[in-house]
């Protein structure tokens, strides 16, 4: 389907961008579009995860989903996430993207309260209902608690608004499954980093990520060694690649604080996190400078 080709690629979560005082900055919301359009990425899901969604009030999300569009529209794809506690904030962040000019629509299941198959299908074709958008499942099931299962995601195919799945889950196979229901019509994202390549090879056929903005170069070129076949080299990135997650991780900040370090460091200030995630440490900031030079050392063996 030629109108899919827009999706593929690769697609970095975009972060919350504050100011010092930790509210919603526009202009560094702006800082962080330019980059990314620099780095050439093919496009941006706003307002999920990694942009720490769940933190944020209903003006704060509908705010970043306009700043990211002022800057971005027509210049690449944008995948606004509209998922929230209630089917009600959902679809009102579902009719603001959509007259922002989103280029699709995705949502995470219902959160908190464990609601059964036919509620999360409810919600999901609720939030579908309410635009002409076309609409991308988010499956992360350890963050939600919530697991899609093939049965499901081929009963959410029956309505065409469906274009597909970001998966998150950690086996591989997941994308298999999901490749095999949905076929050629459908497009399948990989979620987590760490095994980017492998989820490619299973047939994902684009990326959506916490991390690609921290080193966009690397994802942008594994992904053009799978197009081309060439699986060694890919998977050396990889192996790079989670080098630099596992640092990212393991510093007294939250991940995001981290990446935002970095980020600093590469000339976009884009603040801290909200609480209550973690801000990083004095010895944090030391400790960033040697996770600088991993990924500045892998674009330069890599990306030359
Ligand atoms: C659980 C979670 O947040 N997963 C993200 C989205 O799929 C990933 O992109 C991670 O941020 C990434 O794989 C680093 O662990
Ligand atoms: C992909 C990701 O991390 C997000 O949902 O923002």
């Amino acid at each position: 389907m030629a109108s899919l080709e827009k999706f593929h690629g690769i697609l970095p979560a975009f972060y919350a961008c504050y100011d010092e005082e930790g509210n919603i900055s526009e202009a560094r919301t702006k800082d962080l579009c330019d980059y990314l359009l620099g780095k050439g990425v093919q496009g941006v899901y706003v307002g999920g995860s990694s942009g720490e969604c769940i933190y944020h009030n209903l003006d704060e999300r509908k705010a970043v989903l306009t700043y990211v569009a002022n800057q971005l529209r027509g210049k690449m794809t944008l995948i606004a996430h509209v998922g929230a506690p209630s089917t009600r904030d959902s679809i009102e962040l579902a009719k603001h993207a959509a007259e922002l000019g989103y280029d699709a629509l995705s949502a995470i299941p219902p959160i908190y309260f464990k609601l059964p198959d036919r509620a999360v299908f409810k919600y999901w074709s609720d939030i579908i209902e309410a635009t002409d958008l076309p609409f991308i499942i988010y499956n992360i099931p350890q963050t939600t608690g919530y697991t899609l299962s093939p049965a499901l995601f081929a009963k959410m195919l029956e309505n065409k608004k469906v274009i597909g799945v970001k998966n998150s889950s950690m086996p591989t196979m997941d994308i298999e499954r999901f490749k095999k229901v949905g076929g050629d019509d459908v497009i399948v994202f990989n979620g987590p980093d760490e095994q980017f390549v492998s989820g490619r090879i299973m047939g994902a056929d684009a990326g959506i990520g916490g991390t690609y903005a921290s080193m966009p170069e690397l994802f942008l070129q594994a992904n053009e060694w799978v197009k081309a076949g060439k699986f060694a080299e890919a998977t050396a990135i990889q192996s790079d690649i989670n080098d630099i997650i596992i640092a990212l991780c393991s510093q007294d900040g939250s991940m995001y604080a981290v990446i935002k370090e970095v980020l600093r460091r590469k000339g976009v200030d884009i603040g801290g996190v909200r609480a209550p995630m973690h801000n990083i440490s004095e010895e944090d900031l030391a400790r960033v400078d040697g996770i600088v030079q991993m990924i500045d050392q892998a674009v330069e063996r890599h990306c030359k």
